[in-house]
């Protein structure tokens, strides 16, 4: 165990009421606006107290109201990052980041500067000030300073909910490398997808209050009945690994046994990639294809087919690959007679795989 939390607390026409436990690395609360992610970060902050619940990281009980224990804010070592760097403006990115250290207590061992200057890319950026950074650039810079307060878990609420496509794909990486590189528990807040897809060791994903479901990215939005953000977010994650780099600007994964084209990614041959694929890009035929221009067919076998009152079904489908999820209307899966057990073949264009779904 590395973070369980339990809590209860209600605002008018609110209630949360919500527990979990989840091992080291990054935990995404992923869930729609409103539905309770951010009361659980201010509750882990300190700034919001529950009227019930208790929450502890490893051994480090950080409240628990029945035994009346609460430590307060300052005293709970938590690396904070926002959706805007809050960065002090007339101060350079490296007395920023100096900022950060002079928090970290003093039996402490933070993290060494050189180490997270390297780590996230600072160091062509160190005497320049927040004015002159991207958004991209200031979120890194907003990592390094939460890291250098030697905390002992790490808070990220929404932070790259501010940035537009080109500099989400930029300051992702570094999210990943935060997660594989230091070994401090990071609880992240999203509603995007894609970045559960590609950050998440643990998803908790929540609706209305309550925790609809637990587990690794592709077990969560890989699971048809756990769809926090509607049919239309939904979309499974396989991991895969990078087989060849052709020269047409298509990356070959081996996708287990299968290959899945996609195009060309920045990763080294044989390293390990996560990849998002949204169930509204998905075809199904009950045959297997031939003569079309989509390079990827992923055959199996359909586990389960859920539709509710719209006109949409999803199906999911166990392949070589993982599952996939697939977006149909009703009537095409009445059409095809599409039943579980039944084979079936996914047919994903590889333009269809975005850069950001992708990820190690
Ligand atoms: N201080 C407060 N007083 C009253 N209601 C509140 C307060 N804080 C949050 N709420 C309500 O609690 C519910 C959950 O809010 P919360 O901010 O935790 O959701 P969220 O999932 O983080 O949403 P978002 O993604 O929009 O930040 C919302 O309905 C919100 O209006």
């Amino acid at each position: 165990m590395t973070l369980s939390c339990s809590l209860r607390h209600a605002f008018q026409g609110f209630t949360l009421e919500a527990q979990f436990e989840v091992p080291e690395g990054l935990t995404v609360l992923y869930g729609r606006s409103g539905s309770g992610k951010t009361t659980i970060v201010n509750a882990a902050a300190g700034l919001l107290r529950p009227e019930e619940g208790r929450m502890q990281v490893n051994d480090w009980l950080l409240f628990d109201t029945a035994r009346k224990a609460w430590l307060p804010p300052h005293k709970r070592r938590i690396g904070y990052i926002f959706q805007e760097g809050r960065l002090f403006p007339h101060l350079t990115v490296r007395q920023n980041l100096r900022y950060g250290s002079c928090f970290a207590p003093k039996d402490a061992t933070p993290e060494p500067m050189a180490h997270v200057v390297d780590m996230l890319g600072l160091g062509q950026l160190l005497h320049r000030r927040p004015a002159a950074l991207s958004g991209g650039e200031k979120q890194r810079v907003a990592i390094g300073r939460a890291l250098l307060a030697a905390p002992r878990m790490i808070l990220a609420d929404e932070p790259l909910s501010a940035l537009d496509d080109a500099r989400k794909a930029e300051v992702l990486p570094y999210f990943e490398r935060l997660r594989d590189e230091v070994e401090i528990p990071i609880l992240y807040v999203t509603h995007s997808a894609a970045e559960v897809a590609r950050l998440a060791t643990t998803v908790v994903a929540l609706e209305d209050g309550r925790v609809i479901g637990q587990g690794t990215a592709a077990e969560v939005l890989g699971d048809p009945k756990v769809t926090p953000l509607g049919a239309r977010a939904a979309g499974a994650v396989i991991e895969a690994t990078i087989a060849t780099h052709h020269p047409d600007g298509l990356t070959e994964l081996n996708a287990g046994g299968t290959p899945l084209f996609l195009p060309a990614l920045g990763q080294a041959q044989g390293s390990t990639v996560r990849v998002r694929i949204a169930a509204h890009d998905v075809i199904l035929s009950t045959k297997a294809p031939a003569e079309l221009s989509a390079l990827n067919i992923l055959s199996g076998t359909i586990h389960d087919i859920r539709s509710g009152q719209g006109p949409g079904a999803m199906v999911s489908l166990d392949t070589a690959a993982g599952r996939i999820l697939a977006r149909v209307t009703r009537r095409s899966a009445t059409r095809l007679g599409l039943h579980t057990g039944a084979p079936c073949h996914a047919v994903i264009k590889s333009v269809a795989l975005a850069p950001e779904d992708i990820g190690g």
